[in-house]
């Protein structure tokens, strides 16, 4: 591995959320400056709620402290083939937790929920999701890895991120940026999810972990072979610094890895 991940670790979520913001406003104007707009792919779980609370706080006032959601194209790095109106839907989670929040003067971003139409097919649901993702780069720039500016992650108690499970052949997948899954260990069965080497070549991603439940599996991640073998630990491995964990103290308790508090 090259340079290890980044670990910052906060007493609070609310105490987390600042730096987010902050981690997530570099990202955003490193990738003004290189493509004028803003790829990124988000999860479900706890992370729409956190990056509610990072995105939506009032600005400071400086320059660079200024979301600019007019300018995001926002895809899922992993979404459940469910109508959108499922309780089970990531977009549904999105849209309530952070979409349906943003004050008109931050501007609406453009998020590509799946198309229903394919809810039968998976396999073509994932196709299709893929060209969406390519559709967003302009005429004039090649589609390649990578895709997205940043990908922001859970992580399960299994280690699981996107829907990239444990031990599941999905993890040798190399070809399709967008795979389609039916038999999720955890349900619902039928998802689509980016691929790891998508994920891994991203141009920063971070994970946002919280909660005791987690420390078991944190500690597999970074202490441990077996972990570095998990999903999540394969992320490390392939993004180095490129990876950076927003956690609470309790997901990371008796973890002995280096860790910060603070983006600064
Ligand atoms: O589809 C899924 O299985 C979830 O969306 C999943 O990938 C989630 O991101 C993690 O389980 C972390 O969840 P929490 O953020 O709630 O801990």
């Amino acid at each position: 591995m090259g340079k290890p991940p980044n670990l910052y670790s906060f007493r609070s979520v609310a105490e987390l959320a600042p730096s987010l913001r902050t981690y997530v406003l570099n990202q955003q104007k490193a990738a003004f400056e290189h493509h004028n707009t803003f790829r990124v792919a988000v999860s479900g779980g706890s992370l729409p709620k956190t990056l509610a609370q990072a995105l939506l706080a009032p600005s400071d006032g400086s320059p660079g402290d200024s979301v600019d959601f007019t300018k995001w194209q926002i895809f899922f790095a992993d979404e459940r083939c469910v109508p959108l109106d499922h309780e089970d839907s990531n977009y549904k989670l999105l849209k309530e937790e952070l979409l349906d929040k943003i004050p008109e003067k931050m501007g609406k971003p453009n998020v590509w929920p799946i198309d229903e139409e394919y809810l039968d097919d998976v396999q073509e649901m994932a196709d299709q999701y893929e060209k969406n993702i390519v559709s967003v780069f302009a005429a004039r720039d090649s589609v390649k890895l990578p895709l997205f500016d940043l990908l922001l992650l859970g992580c399960g108690p299994d280690g699981h991120t996107c829907s990239l499970f444990p031990d599941h052949p999905l993890l040798r997948e190399t070809d399709a940026w967008v795979l389609s899954i039916s038999d999720s260990p955890k349900p619902p069965p039928r998802r689509i999810t980016l691929s790891l080497p998508v994920v891994i070549a991203g141009t920063k991603i971070a994970f946002v972990t919280t909660g005791g439940g987690k420390k078991d599996v944190m500690k597999k991640i970074f202490e441990s072979e077996e972990g570095r073998g998990l999903p999540c630990g394969l992320i490390n491995e392939g993004g180095g610094d490129k990876v950076s964990w927003f956690t609470d103290d309790s997901a990371v308790e008796g973890v002995s890895f280096p860790r910060r508090g603070s983006l600064m």
